[in-house]
């Protein structure tokens, strides 16, 4: 998918993080099978997920060349959601991490839009509680000016998924404009097949709502 293709959609997630936070293996638990990974033109590797007709996941890995960065503002036109997935077991990397976040939070592109951090591999027993990630992805002094919210999750078990999805579901909602029909156009409807195909057991409660209230 290069540019041009992805700018088809009507409206977007952008979920991004640093390299084995996670984010690959949350797609495929969300969408088995339906993960479409690309290495566009622009050259950076990205994955994508219709959650509608007219709604995309786009999920991207941070860091690497940084004469990429300028280009990611393509994928952030049209953004009503950010994700950010970090590896909240690995203490080592995470000033990386909230310097990535800091700097994502800087795009004119992206201001209000509403920021969901999930702090991910809450299964493993070094997992980092959200209270000491919160200090250490340097939150209070973050450019938020957004709804924001961050939540434990396990990507591998789905552990938590669902209340974080329905929290951005609710607050994309609330920023698309118009009608209820308008919002319904724009995230997808009853009437989408392929949607319809999806292992609702598998579907967070957040994504249902999103696609199909
Ligand atoms: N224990 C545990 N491991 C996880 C969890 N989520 C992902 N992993 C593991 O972490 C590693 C990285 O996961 P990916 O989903 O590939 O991470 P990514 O963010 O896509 O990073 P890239 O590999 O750079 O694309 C894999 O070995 C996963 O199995 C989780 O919730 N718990
Ligand atoms: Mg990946």
């Amino acid at each position: 998918m290069g540019i041009g293709s992805s700018s088809e959609a009507r409206s977007r997630v952008i979920m991004i993080g640093l390299d084995s936070a996670g984010k690959t293996t949350l797609l495929y638990k969300l969408k088995s099978g339906e993960v479409s990974t690309s290495i566009p033109t622009i050259g950076f590797n990205v994955e994508t997920l219709s959650l509608s007709r007219s709604t995309q996941l786009v999920s991207w890995d941070v860091g690497g060349r940084c004469s990429l960065r300028p280009l990611w503002r393509h994928y952030f036109r049209d953004a009503q959601g950010l994700i950010f997935v970090v590896d909240s077991s690995d203490r080592d990397r995470m000033h990386e991490a909230a310097d990535e976040l800091a700097r994502l939070l800087e795009h004119d592109e992206l201001a209000g839009c509403p920021l969901l951090v999930l702090a991910n591999k809450k299964d493993l027993p070094s997992a980092m509680p959200l209270a000491e990630l919160t200090e250490r992805l340097r939150v209070p002094c973050l450019r938020l000016n957004r709804p924001f919210r961050m939540f434990a999750i396990s990507a591998s078990n789905f552990d938590g998924v669902a209340g974080a999805f329905d929290w951005l579901a609710r607050e994309v909602k609330r920023r698309l404009p118009g009608s209820k029909d308008e919002v319904q156009e724009a995230l997808g409807s009853h009437g989408n097949g392929k949607i319809l195909q999806l292992t609702e057991s598998l579907l967070p409660k957040g994504l249902q709502k999103l696609l199909f209230s």
